[in-house]
């Protein structure tokens, strides 16, 4: 088996989806664990791979594990697994708040330890992933862990102290851009749209608006100018979200899922 996970949720299932959508891996390279049969029934039926109610099993059988567990939870599996863990492993944590330090030490040895914070929309091959690695990964190693999140997505290798910073901007993130898009469908259905032509105006116009920042390289604000005419009606709109803080909603929104991240 070459790719491991212990736990199989909505991350680690975004993962994986979009490994095997991009045939990174075959399906029987990849084994997960789950806590329950429940859980290890939807991983089988959902992405047919590997599964297995035993953490020690991931471990005895591929050297690359990702811990895709609550991070309440990383303790309590790393106790349960460091006596299998060789120097030839690699352990990935992606959990918020989960240091290398607290990693390496947790392993009880030094070993090749990885942090991560990726996203779901990694499940449809645009997620957006920060990486940083202890100094015992190599280049080389690095770029091949590089090569799995790039099948899911973007990458970007960053120093630990943004971590935070990556769980909030691009981890939590999907969480407020899925409100901002009920929102603008409600307003929609107010205005006597039908609710699923809503949510497909207000994902495109999201999804097309990214695209421009990505591809143009402009500033968001001379964007932002482009589309708000002289006296017309988005720039009402504008003053409208101004004057119910929506900058200063979203700043202290991200700024405390750092905050919360970096206890956790
Ligand atoms: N959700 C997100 O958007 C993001 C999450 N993350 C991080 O990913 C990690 C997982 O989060 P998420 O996928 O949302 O959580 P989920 O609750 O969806 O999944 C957790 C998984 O862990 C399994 N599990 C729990 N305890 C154990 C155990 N002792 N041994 C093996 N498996 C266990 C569960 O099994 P079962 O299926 O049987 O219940 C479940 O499959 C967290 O650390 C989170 O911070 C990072 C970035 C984004
Ligand atoms: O809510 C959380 O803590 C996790 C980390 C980033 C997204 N979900």
């Amino acid at each position: 088996m070459k790719i491991g996970f212990i736990g199989c949720g909505n991350m680690a299932s975004a993962m994986i989806s979009g490994m095997l959508k991009k045939g990174l891996y075959k399906k029987d390279e990849i084994i997960v664990s789950n806590l329950t049969e429940e859980g290890s029934k939807r991983s089988r039926e959902k992405l047919g791979v590997v599964t297995t109610l035993d953490n020690h099993e991931v471990v005895k059988n591929t050297k690359l594990v990702f811990l895709a567990v609550k991070p309440q939870f990383y303790e309590e599996v790393l106790n349960e697994v460091k006596d299998e863990l060789t120097p030839e492993h690699t352990v990935v944590g992606i959990a918020p708040g989960k240091t290398l330090a607290w990693l390496e030490e947790k392993c009880g040895q030094p070993l090749k330890v990885v942090r991560m914070m990726p996203n779901t929309p990694a499940q449809v091959g645009e997620g957006m992933t920060g990486v940083c690695a202890n100094e015992k990964v190599s280049a080389e190693e690095l770029a091949q862990i590089c090569e799995i999140t790039d099948s899911f997505g973007r990458t970007e290798v960053v120093p630990e102290r943004l971590m935070d910073a990556v769980s909030a901007v691009s981890g939590c993130s999907p969480a407020y851009v899925f409100m901002f898009i009920e929102a603008m469908a409600d307003a929609a259905v107010a205005q006597g749209m039908p609710r699923k032509q809503a949510y497909q105006f207000a994902a495109q116009a999201l999804l097309g608006s990214a695209k421009m920042v990505l591809e143009t390289g402009m500033h968001p604000g001379e964007l932002k100018d482009m589309v708000c005419s002289p006296a017309g009606s988005t720039i009402e709109g504008v003053r409208i979200l101004e004057q119910n803080g929506f900058r200063s909603a979203v700043f202290e929104a991200l700024n405390g899922a750092a905050e919360k991240g970096k206890k956790m």
